[in-house]
């Protein structure tokens, strides 16, 4: 039993994360409905990594409160070239140095999210919230394919929580919308509060009919393991781990490097399979980013360059 999870696992990963199916879906049903039947005949055998597990059978009453090990961040906003140069100028002048590196990503619009792993697997989700509290919606990330529920790799840390965001695909949203009209049902105003809204369900089978996505941007608590010297390096390691990382991502150097970065990305916006609202420039070695550390909840050493509302498209 335990290899058949193990191994629908990995035609999981390879489906949802790796966007790369390596068995046809007939044979992936049939290895399901398999893992059903052996877990019905002998409940106790069952791990907590199957992906029987995904949909939770009963709705919940309501979501508990989380008190996030560390705080979730926000981040500090920067609109023209002007703001980029004195965020590099602020950077440079707090580090008494000529140049430095910033790792630069996507600004994913959907919402924040923190996932607890201990020894590996999955045991906890929680919303942003006000950055030191959030929802407890465990039960309805469950459900969200790309997000594994065992991570893999030789380094398995003994408690990593994840950041990053949950998002619905524009092709979804659409799709959703047109469900949603058809149903006679309110239509949802944007993919972001189409992401929202799944994740609030009580009942996690409607969450999991949603084709929820999700992209890590960074780390919470951390035991068992070292800290890579860099937010890339970091960002390399947690895609070892199973986890989603976005390929949209550059390590540059200075505010050109980050304004090009800008400037590549606002050109292939609108092409992107999901909403951004803006890039993000980290400053990409952690001892620099301690160096620098916070004022109030934003870090000094981090900022989003956010793009013109994207004017309403035309049906
Ligand atoms: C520290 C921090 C806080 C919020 C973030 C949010 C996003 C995002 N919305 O994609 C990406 C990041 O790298 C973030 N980083």
């Amino acid at each position: 039993m335990a290899w058949l999870t193990t191994e629908l696992n990995r035609h999981i990963y390879a489906y949802h994360v790796l966007d790369a199916p390596t068995i046809p879906d007939a044979e992936y049903d049939r290895m399901f409905r398999e893992l059903q039947d052996l877990e019905a005949a002998h409940p106790d055998s069952a791990t907590q990594d199957s992906p029987t597990f995904r949909v939770g059978a009963t709705p919940i009453s309501e979501f508990k409160q989380v008190i996030h090990t560390l705080p979730m961040l926000s981040l500090n906003n920067g609109f023209s070239p002007e703001d980029v140069d004195s965020f590099d100028r602020a950077v440079r002048k707090g580090l008494i140095a000529e140049q430095t590196e910033y790792a630069s990503e996507l600004k994913f619009d959907g919402l924040a999210i923190s996932l607890r792993y201990e020894d590996g697997v999955f045991v906890r989700a929680a919303t942003r919230g006000d950055g030191a509290t959030g929802e407890d919606v465990t039960v309805n990330i469950r459900t969200v394919r790309a997000i594994p529920l065992r991570l893999h790799g030789a380094i398995i840390p003994r408690v990593l929580e994840v950041r990053g965001e949950v998002l619905m695909y524009k092709l979804d949203f659409a799709k959703l919308n047109m469900r949603q009209r058809d149903a006679g049902l309110k239509e949802f105003a944007n993919p972001r509060n189409a992401a929202a809204g799944s994740l609030r369900q009580l009942d996690s089978r409607i969450t999991a009919a949603r084709n929820l996505r999700f992209f890590s941007y960074g780390v919470g608590a951390l035991e068992g393991a070292d800290m890579p010297e860099s937010h890339s390096k970091l960002l390399d390691w947690l895609g070892q781990l199973g986890l989603p990382v976005s390929n949209e991502r550059a390590v540059v150097t200075g505010a050109a490097g980050m304004l090009a970065f800008y400037t590549d990305i606002g050109n292939r916006r609108a092409g992107l399979a999901y909403e951004i609202d803006g890039v993000v420039y980290k400053v990409n070695r952690l001892e620099h980013q301690r160096q620098l550390g916070f004022v109030s909840r934003a870090p000094r050493f981090a900022l989003a360059h956010k793009f013109p509302a994207e004017e309403a498209l035309t049906q």
